[in-house]
Protein backbone atom coordinates (compact mmCIF):
# COMPACT_ATOMS: atom_id res chain seq x y z
CA UNK A 1 0.00 0.00 0.00
CA UNK A 2 1.47 3.57 -1.19
CA UNK A 3 1.93 6.18 1.74
CA UNK A 4 -0.56 8.87 1.49
CA UNK A 5 0.60 12.51 0.43
CA UNK A 6 3.26 14.14 2.97
CA UNK A 7 3.92 10.87 4.23
CA UNK A 8 7.43 10.90 6.32
CA UNK A 9 10.49 9.13 3.88
CA UNK A 10 11.87 7.71 7.49
CA UNK A 11 8.67 6.04 8.64
CA UNK A 12 7.40 3.31 7.17
CA UNK A 13 3.48 3.36 6.42
CA UNK A 14 1.44 0.02 7.76
CA UNK A 15 -2.22 -0.59 7.83
CA UNK A 16 -2.29 -2.87 10.54
CA UNK A 17 -0.68 -2.94 14.04
CA UNK A 18 2.78 -5.43 13.86
CA UNK A 19 3.97 -7.31 17.17
CA UNK A 20 7.37 -6.14 18.82
CA UNK A 21 9.05 -9.34 20.14
CA UNK A 22 8.51 -7.88 23.85
CA UNK A 23 5.25 -9.25 23.46
CA UNK A 24 5.09 -12.56 24.48
CA UNK A 25 2.95 -15.62 23.07
CA UNK A 26 0.25 -15.09 25.84
CA UNK A 27 0.29 -11.49 25.77
CA UNK A 28 -0.69 -11.77 22.01
CA UNK A 29 -3.29 -13.85 22.37
CA UNK A 30 -5.02 -11.98 24.94
CA UNK A 31 -4.55 -9.28 22.44
CA UNK A 32 -5.76 -10.42 18.98
CA UNK A 33 -7.81 -13.21 20.25
CA UNK A 34 -10.68 -11.49 22.13
CA UNK A 35 -14.56 -11.55 21.30
CA UNK A 36 -14.95 -9.26 18.93
CA UNK A 37 -17.01 -6.18 18.04
CA UNK A 38 -19.22 -5.54 15.42
CA UNK A 39 -17.65 -3.35 12.20
CA UNK A 40 -18.37 0.18 11.96
CA UNK A 41 -19.27 1.95 9.17
CA UNK A 42 -15.72 3.25 8.16
CA UNK A 43 -14.38 5.34 5.07
CA UNK A 44 -10.98 4.27 6.00
CA UNK A 45 -8.10 6.84 5.38
CA UNK A 46 -9.51 8.42 2.68
CA UNK A 47 -11.54 10.97 5.05
CA UNK A 48 -8.21 12.30 6.41
CA UNK A 49 -5.38 14.25 5.01
CA UNK A 50 -1.83 15.08 6.31
CA UNK A 51 -1.05 18.35 6.11
CA UNK A 52 1.83 20.15 7.31
CA UNK A 53 1.20 22.97 10.00
CA UNK A 54 2.12 26.66 8.60
CA UNK A 55 -0.37 28.33 10.80
CA UNK A 56 2.46 30.38 13.20
CA UNK A 57 -0.13 30.60 16.10
CA UNK A 58 -0.35 27.11 15.75
CA UNK A 59 1.54 25.39 18.84
CA UNK A 60 2.72 22.71 16.59
CA UNK A 61 3.88 25.43 13.72
CA UNK A 62 6.23 23.26 11.29
CA UNK A 63 5.35 19.76 12.11
CA UNK A 64 2.24 18.06 10.77
CA UNK A 65 -1.35 17.18 11.36
CA UNK A 66 -4.56 15.44 10.37
CA UNK A 67 -7.12 17.38 8.71
CA UNK A 68 -10.75 16.17 7.39
CA UNK A 69 -10.36 15.22 3.91
CA UNK A 70 -14.21 15.49 3.89
CA UNK A 71 -17.30 16.06 6.11
CA UNK A 72 -16.67 13.36 8.78
CA UNK A 73 -20.16 12.79 10.68
CA UNK A 74 -20.42 12.64 14.79
CA UNK A 75 -19.48 9.25 15.84
CA UNK A 76 -17.57 7.98 12.43
CA UNK A 77 -14.45 5.59 12.61
CA UNK A 78 -11.83 8.33 11.30
CA UNK A 79 -8.82 6.15 11.04
CA UNK A 80 -6.96 3.37 13.26
CA UNK A 81 -4.33 3.95 15.50
CA UNK A 82 -1.59 1.85 13.80
CA UNK A 83 1.87 1.04 15.00
CA UNK A 84 4.11 -1.72 16.63
CA UNK A 85 2.75 -3.11 19.39
CA UNK A 86 5.23 -3.68 22.55
CA UNK A 87 5.66 -4.28 25.99
CA UNK A 88 9.16 -2.96 26.69
CA UNK A 89 9.71 1.12 27.98
CA UNK A 90 10.10 3.14 25.64
CA UNK A 91 9.95 6.93 25.14
CA UNK A 92 8.43 7.81 22.19
CA UNK A 93 5.69 10.78 21.66
CA UNK A 94 3.72 8.40 19.35
CA UNK A 95 3.33 5.68 22.09
CA UNK A 96 -0.57 5.17 23.25
CA UNK A 97 -1.90 3.16 25.69
CA UNK A 98 -3.47 -0.05 24.68
CA UNK A 99 -3.72 -2.00 27.78
CA UNK A 100 -1.87 -2.25 31.41
CA UNK A 101 -2.32 -3.38 34.71
CA UNK A 102 -0.07 -4.44 37.22
CA UNK A 103 1.56 -6.96 35.50
CA UNK A 104 1.36 -5.98 32.14
CA UNK A 105 2.33 -2.90 29.80
CA UNK A 106 1.23 -3.02 26.02
CA UNK A 107 1.59 0.28 24.05
CA UNK A 108 1.29 1.01 20.55
CA UNK A 109 3.95 2.80 18.82
CA UNK A 110 3.28 4.82 15.69
CA UNK A 111 7.21 6.38 15.95
CA UNK A 112 8.84 4.35 13.53
CA UNK A 113 5.80 3.10 12.14
CA UNK A 114 2.25 3.83 11.92
CA UNK A 115 -0.48 5.25 9.50
CA UNK A 116 -2.60 8.79 9.51
CA UNK A 117 -3.16 8.24 12.86
CA UNK A 118 0.19 9.12 14.44
CA UNK A 119 -0.51 12.82 13.12
CA UNK A 120 -3.41 13.53 15.26
CA UNK A 121 -2.76 16.93 17.67
CA UNK A 122 -3.95 17.74 21.05
CA UNK A 123 -6.60 21.00 20.49
CA UNK A 124 -4.19 22.53 23.35
CA UNK A 125 -3.57 26.10 21.98
CA UNK A 126 -4.66 25.50 18.49
CA UNK A 127 -6.25 28.76 17.75
CA UNK A 128 -10.37 28.04 17.28
CA UNK A 129 -10.29 25.13 18.54
CA UNK A 130 -11.28 24.95 22.25
CA UNK A 131 -12.21 21.27 22.50
CA UNK A 132 -10.99 17.89 20.95
CA UNK A 133 -13.35 17.04 17.68
CA UNK A 134 -12.13 13.59 18.04
CA UNK A 135 -11.40 10.59 20.67
CA UNK A 136 -9.30 7.28 21.12
CA UNK A 137 -11.81 4.71 21.62
CA UNK A 138 -10.60 0.95 22.59
CA UNK A 139 -12.30 -1.46 20.44
CA UNK A 140 -12.16 -5.62 19.87
CA UNK A 141 -11.74 -5.31 16.12
CA UNK A 142 -14.42 -7.73 13.92
CA UNK A 143 -10.96 -10.21 14.06
CA UNK A 144 -11.18 -9.79 17.76
CA UNK A 145 -7.59 -7.45 17.70
CA UNK A 146 -7.38 -5.27 20.38
CA UNK A 147 -6.83 -2.01 19.03
CA UNK A 148 -7.36 1.88 19.24
CA UNK A 149 -8.83 3.65 16.61
CA UNK A 150 -9.74 7.82 16.14
CA UNK A 151 -13.67 8.53 16.23
CA UNK A 152 -15.33 12.23 15.35
CA UNK A 153 -17.01 13.48 18.98
CA UNK A 154 -19.21 15.71 16.48
CA UNK A 155 -19.37 16.79 13.12
CA UNK A 156 -16.01 17.62 11.47
CA UNK A 157 -15.70 19.85 8.58
CA UNK A 158 -13.54 19.54 5.47
CA UNK A 159 -10.16 20.94 5.81
CA UNK A 160 -10.78 21.53 9.62
CA UNK A 161 -7.89 19.47 11.46
CA UNK A 162 -9.07 16.90 13.70
CA UNK A 163 -7.70 17.11 17.10
CA UNK A 164 -8.41 14.79 20.25
CA UNK A 165 -7.02 16.04 23.94
CA UNK A 166 -4.28 13.32 25.53
CA UNK A 167 -5.38 14.33 28.58
CA UNK A 168 -3.71 17.00 31.32
CA UNK A 169 -1.42 14.71 32.68
CA UNK A 170 0.34 14.03 29.21
CA UNK A 171 0.46 17.93 29.30
CA UNK A 172 2.09 18.13 33.27
CA UNK A 173 3.86 15.02 32.87
CA UNK A 174 6.14 16.86 30.06
CA UNK A 175 6.62 20.37 31.29
CA UNK A 176 9.45 20.07 33.03
CA UNK A 177 10.67 18.32 29.97
CA UNK A 178 9.59 21.12 27.87
CA UNK A 179 9.88 23.40 30.55
CA UNK A 180 13.81 24.45 29.04
CA UNK A 181 13.23 23.77 25.16
CA UNK A 182 9.98 26.40 25.34
CA UNK A 183 11.90 28.68 27.37
CA UNK A 184 14.42 29.15 24.71
CA UNK A 185 11.69 29.66 21.97
CA UNK A 186 10.29 32.25 23.98
CA UNK A 187 12.79 34.66 23.96
CA UNK A 188 13.10 34.49 19.94
CA UNK A 189 9.49 33.54 18.83
CA UNK A 190 7.05 35.06 21.36
CA UNK A 191 4.96 33.67 23.91
CA UNK A 192 2.16 31.24 22.32
CA UNK A 193 3.99 28.28 22.33
CA UNK A 194 4.99 28.30 25.42
CA UNK A 195 1.65 29.20 27.22
CA UNK A 196 0.33 26.33 25.38
CA UNK A 197 2.12 23.62 26.74
CA UNK A 198 2.71 25.69 30.59
CA UNK A 199 -0.73 26.92 30.96
CA UNK A 200 -2.33 23.67 30.13
CA UNK A 201 0.42 21.90 32.76
CA UNK A 202 -0.48 23.78 35.73
CA UNK A 203 -4.17 23.05 35.99
CA UNK A 204 -3.64 19.09 36.48
CA UNK A 205 -3.48 18.68 40.70
CA UNK A 206 -2.33 15.36 40.76
CA UNK A 207 -1.48 12.88 37.87
CA UNK A 208 -1.09 9.34 38.18
CA UNK A 209 2.29 9.59 35.31
CA UNK A 210 5.55 8.57 37.17
CA UNK A 211 8.02 10.04 34.53
CA UNK A 212 6.28 10.31 31.27
CA UNK A 213 3.73 11.58 29.06
CA UNK A 214 0.21 9.84 29.20
CA UNK A 215 -2.79 10.39 28.25
CA UNK A 216 -6.34 9.77 29.80
CA UNK A 217 -9.80 8.91 29.10
CA UNK A 218 -11.68 11.99 27.73
CA UNK A 219 -14.93 11.21 26.84
CA UNK A 220 -17.12 8.66 27.43
CA UNK A 221 -20.26 7.93 25.14
CA UNK A 222 -22.43 4.72 25.17
CA UNK A 223 -21.03 2.21 26.62
CA UNK A 224 -17.53 2.39 25.21
CA UNK A 225 -14.59 4.86 26.63
CA UNK A 226 -12.96 6.95 24.86
CA UNK A 227 -9.21 6.97 25.57
CA UNK A 228 -5.75 8.28 24.88
CA UNK A 229 -3.20 6.94 26.85
CA UNK A 230 0.28 7.63 26.55
CA UNK A 231 1.91 4.97 28.24
CA UNK A 232 4.83 6.10 31.33
CA UNK A 233 7.75 4.82 30.73
CA UNK A 234 9.27 4.22 34.10
CA UNK A 235 8.34 1.68 36.90
CA UNK A 236 9.86 3.29 40.48
CA UNK A 237 9.41 -0.44 41.18
CA UNK A 238 9.66 -2.80 38.00
CA UNK A 239 6.75 -4.90 37.18
CA UNK A 240 7.17 -8.67 38.54
CA UNK A 241 6.80 -10.35 35.03
CA UNK A 242 5.07 -13.53 35.46
CA UNK A 243 7.02 -16.38 33.46
CA UNK A 244 4.91 -18.30 31.17
CA UNK A 245 4.41 -21.14 33.11
CA UNK A 246 4.35 -23.73 30.17
CA UNK A 247 7.95 -22.63 29.68
CA UNK A 248 8.53 -22.96 33.21
CA UNK A 249 7.77 -26.40 33.68
CA UNK A 250 8.92 -27.10 30.25
CA UNK A 251 5.33 -29.04 28.96
CA UNK A 252 3.53 -28.35 25.70
CA UNK A 253 0.17 -26.09 25.49
CA UNK A 254 -1.70 -29.33 25.40
CA UNK A 255 -0.54 -31.03 27.88
CA UNK A 256 -2.66 -33.71 30.13
CA UNK A 257 -3.00 -32.68 34.42
CA UNK A 258 -0.81 -35.85 34.81
CA UNK A 259 1.95 -34.89 32.46
CA UNK A 260 2.14 -31.43 33.92
CA UNK A 261 2.32 -32.98 37.59
CA UNK A 262 4.40 -35.48 36.81
CA UNK A 263 7.20 -32.89 35.40
CA UNK A 264 6.66 -30.71 38.30
CA UNK A 265 7.58 -33.30 40.94
CA UNK A 266 10.65 -34.19 38.78
CA UNK A 267 11.48 -30.39 38.73
CA UNK A 268 10.43 -30.01 42.39
CA UNK A 269 13.04 -32.65 43.51
CA UNK A 270 15.82 -31.12 41.49
CA UNK A 271 15.79 -27.65 42.64
CA UNK A 272 14.80 -28.49 45.95
CA UNK A 273 16.54 -25.98 48.02
CA UNK A 274 17.26 -28.29 50.62
CA UNK A 275 19.07 -30.55 48.64
CA UNK A 276 19.97 -28.79 45.45
CA UNK A 277 23.18 -27.94 44.75
CA UNK A 278 22.33 -25.56 42.04
CA UNK A 279 23.03 -21.97 42.23
CA UNK A 280 19.62 -20.53 41.44
CA UNK A 281 17.76 -23.43 43.03
CA UNK A 282 15.82 -21.61 45.68
CA UNK A 283 14.55 -19.08 43.00
CA UNK A 284 13.66 -21.70 40.50
CA UNK A 285 12.09 -23.67 42.69
CA UNK A 286 9.69 -20.61 43.77
CA UNK A 287 8.89 -20.38 39.80
CA UNK A 288 8.07 -24.24 39.70
CA UNK A 289 5.87 -23.62 42.21
CA UNK A 290 4.24 -20.59 40.67
CA UNK A 291 4.21 -22.46 37.23
CA UNK A 292 2.30 -25.77 38.67
CA UNK A 293 0.19 -23.69 40.71
CA UNK A 294 -1.51 -21.88 37.43
CA UNK A 295 -1.17 -25.34 35.56
CA UNK A 296 -2.61 -27.44 37.90
CA UNK A 297 -5.86 -26.07 38.70
CA UNK A 298 -8.09 -26.16 35.93
CA UNK A 299 -10.04 -23.05 36.08
CA UNK A 300 -6.33 -20.94 36.62
CA UNK A 301 -5.45 -22.81 33.24
CA UNK A 302 -8.19 -21.84 31.26
CA UNK A 303 -7.89 -18.45 32.43
CA UNK A 304 -4.47 -18.13 31.91
CA UNK A 305 -4.67 -19.70 28.08
CA UNK A 306 -7.53 -17.11 27.42
CA UNK A 307 -6.02 -13.68 29.34
CA UNK A 308 -2.37 -14.66 29.89
CA UNK A 309 -0.28 -13.29 33.26
CA UNK A 310 -2.72 -10.88 34.02
CA UNK A 311 -5.49 -13.41 34.82
CA UNK A 312 -3.75 -14.36 37.97
CA UNK A 313 -3.41 -10.91 39.49
CA UNK A 314 -5.48 -10.07 42.49
CA UNK A 315 -8.91 -8.72 41.14
CA UNK A 316 -8.70 -9.51 37.63
CA UNK A 317 -12.71 -9.52 35.92
CA UNK A 318 -12.23 -11.20 32.95
CA UNK A 319 -15.52 -9.22 32.10
CA UNK A 320 -13.76 -6.31 31.99
CA UNK A 321 -12.44 -6.69 28.67
CA UNK A 322 -15.39 -7.20 26.72
CA UNK A 323 -17.70 -4.83 28.34
CA UNK A 324 -16.20 -2.48 29.25
CA UNK A 325 -13.56 -0.86 26.57
CA UNK A 326 -11.06 2.06 28.76
CA UNK A 327 -8.19 1.71 28.77
CA UNK A 328 -6.73 4.10 31.39
CA UNK A 329 -4.60 2.29 33.41
CA UNK A 330 -1.18 4.13 33.94
CA UNK A 331 -0.32 5.03 37.23
CA UNK A 332 1.79 1.93 37.06
CA UNK A 333 3.77 0.60 40.46
CA UNK A 334 3.52 3.75 42.05
CA UNK A 335 0.48 5.12 43.93
CA UNK A 336 -0.61 7.88 46.06
CA UNK A 337 1.23 7.73 49.75
CA UNK A 338 -2.23 8.21 51.67
CA UNK A 339 -5.86 6.59 51.13
CA UNK A 340 -7.07 10.09 49.90
CA UNK A 341 -4.61 10.55 47.43
CA UNK A 342 -4.93 6.75 46.46
CA UNK A 343 -8.36 6.98 45.33
CA UNK A 344 -8.56 10.22 44.43
CA UNK A 345 -8.08 9.41 40.40
CA UNK A 346 -10.94 7.18 40.96
CA UNK A 347 -13.62 7.59 38.48
CA UNK A 348 -11.80 9.83 36.36
CA UNK A 349 -12.89 10.30 33.33
CA UNK A 350 -16.41 8.99 34.11
CA UNK A 351 -18.86 11.39 33.30
CA UNK A 352 -20.84 11.25 30.09
CA UNK A 353 -21.58 7.85 31.34
CA UNK A 354 -24.58 6.69 33.16
CA UNK A 355 -26.42 9.45 30.81
CA UNK A 356 -23.51 12.21 31.29
CA UNK A 357 -23.96 12.09 35.08
CA UNK A 358 -20.40 12.49 36.72
CA UNK A 359 -20.13 10.63 40.42
CA UNK A 360 -17.76 9.59 43.10
CA UNK A 361 -17.51 6.83 45.02
CA UNK A 362 -15.26 5.73 47.46
CA UNK A 363 -13.32 2.38 47.18
CA UNK A 364 -12.18 -0.42 49.80
CA UNK A 365 -8.07 0.56 50.94
CA UNK A 366 -5.42 -1.69 49.34
CA UNK A 367 -6.85 -1.93 45.36
CA UNK A 368 -4.77 -1.94 43.06
CA UNK A 369 -3.78 0.19 39.20
CA UNK A 370 -5.72 -1.98 37.04
CA UNK A 371 -7.76 -3.34 38.96
CA UNK A 372 -11.50 -3.86 38.08
CA UNK A 373 -13.85 -2.71 40.65
CA UNK A 374 -17.86 -3.88 39.38
CA UNK A 375 -20.40 -1.57 40.53
CA UNK A 376 -23.81 -2.98 39.93
CA UNK A 377 -26.74 -1.47 37.95
CA UNK A 378 -24.76 1.49 37.43
CA UNK A 379 -24.16 0.73 34.07
CA UNK A 380 -26.24 2.09 31.17
CA UNK A 381 -29.99 1.00 30.83
CA UNK A 382 -30.32 -1.53 28.17
CA UNK A 383 -30.99 -0.14 24.07
CA UNK A 384 -34.77 -1.41 24.62
CA UNK A 385 -35.55 0.69 27.39
CA UNK A 386 -37.13 -2.33 29.69
CA UNK A 387 -35.38 -4.20 31.90
CA UNK A 388 -32.52 -3.48 34.77
CA UNK A 389 -29.63 -1.30 33.87
CA UNK A 390 -25.91 -3.09 33.08
CA UNK A 391 -22.98 -3.28 35.63
CA UNK A 392 -20.42 -0.36 35.79
CA UNK A 393 -16.72 -1.87 35.81
CA UNK A 394 -14.59 0.19 36.42
CA UNK A 395 -10.80 0.14 35.84
CA UNK A 396 -8.69 1.63 38.98
CA UNK A 397 -6.42 4.06 37.76
CA UNK A 398 -3.73 4.61 40.65
CA UNK A 399 -2.16 8.69 42.10
CA UNK A 400 1.91 7.67 41.98
CA UNK A 401 3.50 8.45 45.33
CA UNK A 402 6.28 10.45 45.73
CA UNK A 403 6.98 8.83 48.96
CA UNK A 404 6.34 5.07 48.05
CA UNK A 405 6.54 2.70 45.10
CA UNK A 406 4.72 -0.23 45.42
CA UNK A 407 4.48 -3.75 44.08
CA UNK A 408 1.37 -5.81 44.99
CA UNK A 409 0.72 -4.89 48.42
CA UNK A 410 4.08 -4.08 49.59
CA UNK A 411 5.44 -0.31 49.54
CA UNK A 412 8.71 0.70 49.17
CA UNK A 413 10.52 3.90 50.48
CA UNK A 414 14.18 5.26 49.82
CA UNK A 415 15.35 7.19 53.20
CA UNK A 416 18.80 8.97 53.68
CA UNK A 417 21.12 8.43 56.51
CA UNK A 418 23.27 10.64 57.94
CA UNK A 419 26.61 8.85 57.86
CA UNK A 420 27.30 8.85 61.82
CA UNK A 421 23.88 7.20 62.04
CA UNK A 422 24.65 4.79 60.06
CA UNK A 423 27.96 4.07 61.71
CA UNK A 424 26.60 4.35 65.55
CA UNK A 425 22.70 3.72 65.15
CA UNK A 426 20.13 6.48 65.92
CA UNK A 427 16.94 6.73 64.65
CA UNK A 428 15.42 8.43 61.51
CA UNK A 429 11.97 9.35 60.20
CA UNK A 430 9.97 7.45 58.01
CA UNK A 431 7.05 7.91 56.56
CA UNK A 432 3.96 5.64 56.46
CA UNK A 433 0.35 5.52 55.02
CA UNK A 434 -0.51 6.31 58.99
CA UNK A 435 2.14 9.00 59.43
CA UNK A 436 5.60 9.47 60.09
CA UNK A 437 7.17 7.07 62.52
CA UNK A 438 10.68 6.73 63.84
CA UNK A 439 12.66 3.90 63.08
CA UNK A 440 15.60 2.42 65.13
CA UNK A 441 18.76 1.98 62.77
CA UNK A 442 21.31 -0.14 64.16
CA UNK A 443 25.27 0.59 64.11
CA UNK A 444 26.78 -0.28 60.97
CA UNK A 445 23.86 -0.01 58.31
CA UNK A 446 25.04 -0.25 54.70
CA UNK A 447 24.02 1.32 51.90
CA UNK A 448 21.10 -0.13 49.90
CA UNK A 449 20.44 -2.47 53.30
CA UNK A 450 16.42 -2.81 53.49
CA UNK A 451 14.24 -3.02 56.82
CA UNK A 452 10.89 -4.31 57.00
CA UNK A 453 8.32 -3.32 58.55
CA UNK A 454 6.16 -5.86 59.00
CA UNK A 455 1.92 -5.03 57.88
CA UNK A 456 2.97 -1.17 57.15
CA UNK A 457 1.82 -1.54 53.63
CA UNK A 458 -1.42 -1.68 51.69
CA UNK A 459 -3.63 -3.46 53.71
CA UNK A 460 -5.65 -6.31 51.44
CA UNK A 461 -8.76 -5.41 49.64
CA UNK A 462 -9.99 -9.17 50.36
CA UNK A 463 -9.76 -8.79 53.74
CA UNK A 464 -5.76 -11.14 54.50
CA UNK A 465 -2.68 -9.70 56.01
CA UNK A 466 -1.47 -5.92 55.01
CA UNK A 467 1.77 -6.05 52.77
CA UNK A 468 5.17 -4.76 54.14
CA UNK A 469 6.93 -1.80 54.01
CA UNK A 470 10.53 -1.97 52.96
CA UNK A 471 13.26 1.12 53.71
CA UNK A 472 16.33 1.22 52.27
CA UNK A 473 18.98 3.24 53.25
CA UNK A 474 20.71 5.55 51.10
CA UNK A 475 23.70 6.54 53.45
CA UNK A 476 24.61 10.30 52.64
CA UNK A 477 28.65 11.01 53.18
CA UNK A 478 29.23 14.84 54.09
CA UNK A 479 30.93 17.03 51.52
CA UNK A 480 32.78 19.04 53.49
CA UNK A 481 34.82 18.73 57.17
CA UNK A 482 35.17 21.12 59.97
CA UNK A 483 38.50 20.83 61.16
CA UNK A 484 37.90 18.83 64.16
CA UNK A 485 35.60 16.81 62.20
CA UNK A 486 38.75 15.99 59.85
CA UNK A 487 40.62 15.37 63.17
CA UNK A 488 38.69 12.84 64.05
CA UNK A 489 38.05 10.57 61.25
CA UNK A 490 42.15 10.84 60.61
CA UNK A 491 42.19 9.32 64.40
CA UNK A 492 39.36 6.80 63.12
CA UNK A 493 41.58 6.20 59.86
CA UNK A 494 44.72 5.96 61.62
CA UNK A 495 43.17 3.74 63.98
CA UNK A 496 42.14 0.89 61.17
CA UNK A 497 45.29 1.73 59.29
CA UNK A 498 47.63 1.29 62.32
CA UNK A 499 49.00 4.48 62.26
CA UNK A 500 50.62 6.46 64.94
CA UNK A 501 48.51 9.98 64.87
CA UNK A 502 51.80 12.05 65.53
CA UNK A 503 53.30 10.47 61.72
CA UNK A 504 49.82 12.05 60.39
CA UNK A 505 49.60 15.19 62.39
CA UNK A 506 51.94 16.98 60.26
CA UNK A 507 50.13 16.24 56.95
CA UNK A 508 47.01 16.53 58.50
CA UNK A 509 47.38 20.26 59.28
CA UNK A 510 48.61 20.92 55.83
CA UNK A 511 46.08 19.63 54.17
CA UNK A 512 43.48 21.37 56.41
CA UNK A 513 45.52 24.47 55.80
CA UNK A 514 45.41 23.34 51.77
CA UNK A 515 41.41 22.35 52.35
CA UNK A 516 41.42 25.97 53.79
CA UNK A 517 42.36 27.84 51.23
CA UNK A 518 40.78 26.07 48.77
CA UNK A 519 37.19 26.61 50.50
CA UNK A 520 38.34 30.31 51.06
CA UNK A 521 39.52 30.38 47.38
CA UNK A 522 35.76 29.30 46.60
CA UNK A 523 33.88 31.98 49.19
CA UNK A 524 35.53 34.31 47.93
CA UNK A 525 34.72 33.41 44.06
CA UNK A 526 30.81 33.25 45.11
CA UNK A 527 31.00 36.47 46.68
CA UNK A 528 32.30 37.83 43.21
CA UNK A 529 29.83 35.91 41.64
CA UNK A 530 27.05 37.65 43.70
CA UNK A 531 28.92 40.91 43.45
CA UNK A 532 28.87 40.75 39.84
CA UNK A 533 25.34 40.14 39.69
CA UNK A 534 24.40 42.63 42.09
CA UNK A 535 26.17 45.16 39.49
CA UNK A 536 24.13 43.61 36.31
CA UNK A 537 20.73 44.06 38.42
CA UNK A 538 22.11 47.77 39.38
CA UNK A 539 22.82 48.19 35.47
CA UNK A 540 19.43 46.67 34.31
CA UNK A 541 17.20 48.67 36.69
C1 LIG B 1 1.47 12.16 18.19
S1 LIG B 1 2.48 13.46 17.70
C2 LIG B 1 1.41 14.43 16.71
C3 LIG B 1 1.96 14.66 15.33
C4 LIG B 1 3.08 15.63 15.23
N1 LIG B 1 2.56 16.98 15.16
C5 LIG B 1 3.96 15.35 14.02
O1 LIG B 1 4.07 16.17 13.12
O2 LIG B 1 4.55 14.29 13.94
C6 LIG B 1 2.64 14.34 19.21
C7 LIG B 1 3.54 15.55 19.12
O3 LIG B 1 2.91 16.59 18.39
C8 LIG B 1 3.14 17.84 19.01
N2 LIG B 1 1.84 18.39 19.45
C9 LIG B 1 0.65 17.81 19.32
N3 LIG B 1 -0.32 18.60 19.78
C10 LIG B 1 0.26 19.72 20.21
C11 LIG B 1 -0.21 20.92 20.82
N4 LIG B 1 -1.49 21.16 21.05
N5 LIG B 1 0.69 21.86 21.15
C12 LIG B 1 2.01 21.66 20.91
N6 LIG B 1 2.52 20.55 20.34
C13 LIG B 1 1.66 19.59 20.00
C14 LIG B 1 4.05 17.60 20.19
O4 LIG B 1 5.37 17.81 19.70
C15 LIG B 1 3.82 16.14 20.48
O5 LIG B 1 4.95 15.58 21.05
Amino acid sequence: MSPPSHWPSNIRYISTCTYHSSVSPATRVFLTQGESAAPKTFDGPSSVAIKRISDSAHPAHGQFGLFAAKKIKPHAHIVDYVGEIHCDERESDYDLSLFRNATLNVGIDACRTGNEGRFVNDYRGIPGQDKPNAVFVEVRKPSGELGIRIESCRLIKKGEEIVVSYGKAWWLARKDKDFAFMHARLSSKGFSSFLAFYSCARVQPHHSSRSFSLHRPQCLHNNVSRVAAKRSIHSSAPLRAQKDPYQVLGVERDATAAQIKKVYFQLARKYHPDTSTDKGAQEKFVEIQGAYDILKDEKKRQMYDQYGATSQEPGFDPNAFSGFSGFQGFGGSSFGGKESDLFSQLFQGMSGMSGGRGFSQSARGGVEDGMTLRMPKRGDAPISGKGNPGDLLVRINVTPSKDFSRQGNNLYHKTRLPMHVALLGGKVRVPTLDGDVDVRVPGGTQQDEEMVLKGRGVPSPHGSDAGDLFVAFSVQLPRSLTNHQRQLIQQYADDIEGRTSETTSNSNEASAADDDAVQHDAQKKNADFKKGNEKKRRATA
